[in-house]
């Protein structure tokens, strides 16, 4: 259905059409994101002729620590055998994993015309929840996505899943939220920068962009950290005071470097004796963020 086709265009940069050349994965394929992103984690690529009866399948262990199952269907092809098998595949692993999320990919929908795509995704919708119903899963929540390689979709879905798996997201997304409400930059955006650990690379602590639109904005880049870079609109008259934004985004830098240190600690095993969730994000004062004031403009 696509399965080692989607992790390869989005996390290897592999081409859509290349795919057409990959073999059937006969075992479980593991692949460590750990080193090409801040978001670590392993994606773990099944061969769609696996039996979850068979008893050398060990669900609690596969399940068990799993953060999220992706269920890959062809919606090109007749899906009643890929639904019989969903319904297979997410009751068992809620029954182990009651945390885990359920995301469905209903994919290749770039063969279909957009009527099309809507009942399909209607009917997949529909057919699957009744199923669990029937069960009496009511409260296991499948999310749907309609998918493909050929396009943007596959990026946006993949994205949303790993969303789901930052704990340190409520916060990451408190800190852009203080960076916007002081009023300079009017439109942010976190881009996550594709790396490899071995690549080197001209993009650094020093690197910038500085990019002027023709409707009197700026694009402006800045690295965060190694995997991330942080993009904002600005109007091109708040640029003047270039030096305040620079400051603010000093402290958002180290307020982003903070965050992820309290995960490297705690994996470190010295335990930190703080939370992390929305409400430590604080106030902008707390973040040292300064908001810009006519009279005294405060500059770095
Ligand atoms: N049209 C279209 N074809 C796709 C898309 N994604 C994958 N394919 C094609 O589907 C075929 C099968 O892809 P695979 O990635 O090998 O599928 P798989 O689910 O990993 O298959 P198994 O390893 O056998 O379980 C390949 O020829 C891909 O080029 C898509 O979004 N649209």
């Amino acid at each position: 259905s696509g399965k080692s086709s989607i992790q390869k265009v989005v996390f290897h940069k592999m081409s859509p059409n290349e795919t057409l050349f990959l073999e059937s994965t006969n075992k479980i394929v593991k692949d460590d994101i750990n080193n090409s992103s801040f978001v670590q984690f392993e994606i773990w690529d099944f061969p769609g002729q696996i039996d979850f009866f068979d008893p050398t399948f060990d669900s609690e262990m596969i399940f068990g620590g799993c953060g999220a199952l992706i269920y890959v269907i062809d919606a090109q092809d007749d899906y009643m055998d890929a639904l019989a098998k969903l319904h297979q595949t997410v009751s068992r692993a809620y029954k182990v994993n009651p945390n885990i999320k359920l995301e469905v990919f209903i994919h290749k929908v770039d063969g279909l015309s957009d009527d099309h795509k809507i009942e399909t995704q209607r009917d997949i919708h529909q057919r699957a929840n009744d199923e669990l119903a029937d069960a009496g899963l009511d409260n296991v929540h499948l999310s749907f996505y309609l998918t493909s390689i050929y396009d943007h979709s596959i990026f946006e879905a993949f994205s949303k899943v790993v969303q789901k798996l930052i704990p340190q997201l409520p916060t990451l997304e408190n800190l852009l939220n203080i960076l916007i409400s002081i009023g300079l930059v009017y439109e942010l955006v976190a881009e996550s920068v594709l790396r490899e650990e071995n690549e080197s690379s001209a993009y650094d602590s020093e690197s910038s962009s500085i990019i002027k639109l023709n409707n009197a904005t700026i694009l402006y880049l800045r690295e965060v950290n190694r995997f991330l870079a942080l993009v904002c609109i600005l109007r091109e008259d708040n640029f003047d005071r270039h030096g305040l934004i620079d400051y603010n985004f000093h402290c958002f830098r180290k307020a982003i470097q903070e965050v992820f240190e309290v995960r490297l600690k705690s994996q470190q095993g010295m335990l930190v004796g703080t939370t992390i969730g929305s409400s430590d994000a604080g106030s902008p004062q707390s973040n040292g963020m300064v908001t810009p004031s006519p009279t005294k403009p405060v500059y770095a």
